[in-house]
């Protein structure tokens, strides 16, 4: 069993994820302990009221609506509209509730009295230079329907800067989900800690660029909320670069490095054998092995060079038909699967028995899922780790419901007893034993055949180089997503988003870590 974190060892605040409830439990102790209410909404407000003059400067954004609702995310909007008039911007206000929380009530009312006009009409805001979305938080649980429902629709028609404070309005704070409709932010600063939702396919066309905005929360009150291990984390730089097999050992040699041993490609997807190796080559491990089928092994032996060759007898379509006589315990760690094609079954079905970490993707997945052999990997004696996509991991968990990326990687990771990586704009890892990783940063330009592959090469290398388990090996699985991320963003950034084939990709990987 892997080691349990403390919050203490958890890098930073900035790597805690929390759902709406463990945010409340939160607040609730600081407000129990004597931290009045009023104050840190003062502070809170204050702190992203700073934070938008940086974004929206007067001399360009003079004219600003508040969008403000009935709980507290609203008082946090009256506080800036306070504070932004008072600085000079020219605020218009919108307010359709009649009913709002006591602090709510009081801002508003005091923000009326200085002149400021709040309107019911959202149209009164039509000529504003930005928006600032403060209608719910948090609190939000309900669907919205109606006339608020129509609002944000009308909101997101104009296509205006938003600013969201905390979340944008409509979105589930935990699941991500839009709740009939949400508001489209162009920016979103998360309060004090990140919420589940920042991290969710379903809600990332709303969030815009998310920021955090730490209010300094006592590390005891998140400690006496989260449990242990914290369950769902951020894999941040910090993080990443902690779990590299670095620094080397002054005397070593390359056994000692780690021995990959990867199962991949077949005459129809050779391209997808070379670009696992490609991966593996970035991730330094010390040997490479890579069983392909045999027709493959010039174009092989060319373009990596230092991989040992393992040509396999190949079925009539060039499939591997069966692994060779190989002592598998030999590897440090075996990756399987990429363009494989769905004949090789017989490695597939070979390779579960090996006594070393076992990464299954691609083909790998789909010949599990097809066999229905998935219960057999909680016999293993060693780790497995499953990268599906979206519609691989449909076929293995067919019972499981994937629009919660969150939940449905933990549930399958549960159900397998295996490390489960779900990919998709933010690629979510889980163990079975309840840690869970999130891939905060991507890029839409590896949305591209081969990139996966290269992925799988990466995890490998990384998995191969694993000598002690001093951090759980989720860890550098998700280790392993984020540093293939960051060369993708850092690829897009120099080529533009089509500008990240696959190749290219596993190319910028060295770059990532001397950036
Ligand atoms: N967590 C913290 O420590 C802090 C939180 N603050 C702010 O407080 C927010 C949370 O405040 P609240 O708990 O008051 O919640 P919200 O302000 O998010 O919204 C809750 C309010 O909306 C109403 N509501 C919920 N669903 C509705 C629906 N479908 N239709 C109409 N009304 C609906 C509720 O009755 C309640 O009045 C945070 O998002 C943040 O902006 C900050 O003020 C300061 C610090
Ligand atoms: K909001």
């Amino acid at each position: 069993m892997p080691e349990c974190f403390t919050i203490a060892s958890v890098m930073n605040i900035n790597s805690i994820i929390v759902t709406a409830d463990q945010m409340r439990q939160i607040e609730g102790r600081i407000f129990e302990a004597g931290m009045p209410v009023p104050a840190l909404m003062e502070k809170v407000a204050g702190l992203i009221t700073r934070r938008f003059v940086e974004l929206y400067p007067l001399f360009r954004y003079p004219k600003v609506g508040v969008l403000i609702g009935p709980g507290h995310n609203g008082g946090d909007a009256l506080v800036m509209a306070r504070e932004l008039h008072l600085r000079g911007h020219i605020i218009t206000g919108f307010c359709p509730f009649d009913k709002k929380k006591e602090l709510t009530d009081c801002h508003f009312k005091y923000v009326q009295s200085l002149g400021v006009p709040i309107s019911r009409e959202i149209e009164s805001l039509y000529d504003c230079d930005v928006l600032i979305d403060g209608i719910f938080g948090f609190g939000l649980t309900r669907e919205l329907r109606g006339e608020i429902a129509t609002t944000f629709e009308r909101i997101n028609q104009w296509g205006k800067p938003v600013l969201s404070i905390d979340l944008p309005s409509g979105i589930h704070t935990d699941t991500g989900e839009v709740l009939g409709v949400a508001i489209r932010a162009s920016q979103t600063l998360c309060l004090g800690l990140w919420k589940a939702a920042c991290f969710q396919d379903s809600a990332l066309g709303h969030l815009g660029e998310v920021e955090l905005v730490e209010f300094g929360i006592p590390l005891g009150d998140i400690e006496a909320v989260l449990p242990h291990p914290v369950l769902i984390q951020r894999m941040t730089r910090e993080v990443f670069v902690e779990s590299l097999p670095l620094p080397r050992p002054v005397v070593t040699h390359k056994y000692k490095q780690g021995h990959l041993l990867l199962i991949c490609g077949s005459k129809r997807f050779a391209g997808a054998a070379l670009l696992s190796g490609l991966g593996a080559r970035a991730s330094g491990v010390g040997m490479l092995s890579i069983a392909i089928p045999s027709s493959l092994k010039p174009i092989l032996v060319s373009a990596l060079p230092e991989a040992l060759i393992l040509d396999c007898p190949e079925t009539e379509t060039g499939a591997i038909a069966e692994l060779p006589n190989i002592p598998l315990e030999d590897y440090s760690a075996i990756a399987c699967g990429p363009g494989l094609s769905v004949e090789a079954e017989n490695a597939v079905q070979g390779v579960l028995a090996a006594q070393s970490p076992l990464i299954l993707d691609a083909d790998g997945l789909n010949i599990l899922a097809v066999s229905h052999t998935l219960a057999m990997l909680s016999q293993r004696t060693s780790p497995t780790i499953l990268t599906p996509h979206l519609g691989e991991f449909k076929r293995l968990f067919p019972d499981i419901a994937p629009q919660n990326a969150l939940t449905a990687t933990q549930q399958g990771a549960e159900q397998s007893g295996t490390i489960v990586l779900l990919k998709g704009a933010r690629t979510c890892i889980a163990a079975p034993h309840g840690s869970q990783w999130v891939i905060s940063e991507s890029t839409p330009a590896l949305a591209r055949g081969g990139s996966g592959d290269v992925l799988t090469g990466l995890m490998g290398g990384l998995i191969a180089q694993t000598t002690t388990l001093e951090r759980p090996l989720e860890q550098r699985v998700a280790g392993a997503a984020w540093w293939h991320a960051q060369a993708g963003i850092l690829a897009a950034q120099e080529r533009t988003e089509l500008g990240v084939d696959a190749f290219t990709l596993s190319q910028y990987l060295g770059r990532v870590l001397s950036h």
